[in-house]
């Protein structure tokens, strides 16, 4: 079998540190499936990626046929199946995730630009890179004839995560008797964390999560605020963003948009809105989907019923995407790259 050749940008940073041993080493993409890995960062930290190569090759993965560090886009997106898009600028305390859209919508108009000269066509895309659900609008746009919108997605995994955690830690289960949660909307603090619809397994029975907490109050008031705003703690706490948590939250979504999600079950991932639950067409709006493995294409859960706490919840998120969408093309206007 041929390997999987496997981008990730931004591997010189932290994200990038955690993140290349679980695609190396067969999480991702399963023990028996061969990669090729090909890391890309700026010029400035060659080094540091030639020292993540060298690890790489330490490590003596048998999944890994080959590995290469790069710092031209060309090289980067030849050929590639699958780009994880996390080089960008990180936010610093007391910043929105929008506050980077000026600097980082550049970097994803010019991989937007060399996904299409470059890439497959079937190639998949996950950005993690902040603002993510706007900068992977970008990617899309300037990727379009070529690689088509719906193979670009952002991550709201972690949030996801974050939320299953939530639930399970309230409900007095493990994370593993907790699914279907939602994160509807942008990868920010205006996101809706929605236990609606989820179930938790407790003493044997599979149960809604209302129930299972008992404690509406929790589910419509400090569940919702303690996941919009973790990425914010984390950075107050580490001086530095999550990582350890990013990096698995991203191999999560890729593997499972390549095995397909298990049945009964749905993900959240930011992905091109079709109009479902009236979000406007071609924004990148986190949904609840499942996905087909052997066809590896996703779909908008349907029909889920909304109240009115869901959809004014919503309509914060959508503004705030659309405000954002419409900075982000002002940006790439007047950008020379
Ligand atoms: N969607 C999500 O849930 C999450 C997103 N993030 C975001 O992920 C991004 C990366 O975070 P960290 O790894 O902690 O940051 P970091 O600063 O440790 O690493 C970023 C790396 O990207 C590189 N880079 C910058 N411009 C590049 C370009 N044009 N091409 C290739 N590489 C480039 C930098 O040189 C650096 O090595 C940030 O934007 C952060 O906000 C972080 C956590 C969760
Ligand atoms: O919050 C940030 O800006 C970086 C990390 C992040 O996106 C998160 O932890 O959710």
């Amino acid at each position: 079998m041929a390997p999987l050749r496997v981008l990730v940008t931004g591997a010189a940073g932290q994200i990038g540190y955690s993140i290349v041993i679980r695609i190396a080493d067969g999480t991702v993409f399963g023990k028996d499936t061969p990669v090729h890995l090909v890391l890309l960062d700026i010029p400035q930290c060659a080094n540091v990626l030639e020292g993540v190569v060298f690890e790489l090759q330490d490590c003596a993965l048998p999944t890994l046929h080959g590995v290469e560090a790069v710092t031209e886009e060309k090289a980067a997106f030849k050929d590639i199946d699958y780009a994880f898009l996390v080089g960008a600028m990180p936010r610093r305390e007391g910043m929105e995730r929008k506050d980077l859209l000026a600097a980082n919508v550049r970097i994803f108009k010019s991989q937007g630009k060399a996904l299409a000269e470059y890439a497959k066509p079937s190639t998949k895309v996950i950005v993690v890179g902040n603002p993510a659900n706007t900068n992977a609008f970008i990617a899309a746009k300037y990727a379009a004839g070529k690689v088509p919108a719906r193979n670009f997605s952002a991550m709201t995994r972690l949030d996801h995560n974050r939320a299953l955690a939530q639930v399970a830690l309230k409900a007095g289960v493990t994370v593993g008797d907790v699914k279907n949660v939602i994160i509807w909307g942008n990868h920010s603090s205006t996101q809706f964390p929605d236990a609606r619809h989820a179930q938790v397994t407790k003493g044997g029975n599979s149960v809604d999560a209302y129930t299972a907490v008992g404690d509406d109050a929790f589910l419509q008031g400090d569940f919702i605020s303690t996941v919009q705003k973790r990425g914010g703690v984390i950075i107050e706490k580490r001086k530095l963003s999550s990582a350890m948590s990013a990096a698995k939250a991203a191999c999560d979504h890729i593997h499972d948009w390549h095995f397909g999600t298990q049945p009964g079950q749905h993900v959240s991932m930011a992905v091109p809105s079709d109009g479902s639950y009236g979000i406007p067409e071609g924004l990148i709006f986190s949904f609840p989907v499942t996905i087909d493995g052997n066809t590896k294409e996703w779909k908008i859960v349907q029909g889920l019923s909304l109240d009115d706490f869901a959809k004014q919840k919503i309509a914060v998120t959508t503004k705030e995407l659309e405000e954002e969408r419409d900075d982000a093309l002002k940006a790439c206007d007047e950008s020379s790259i």
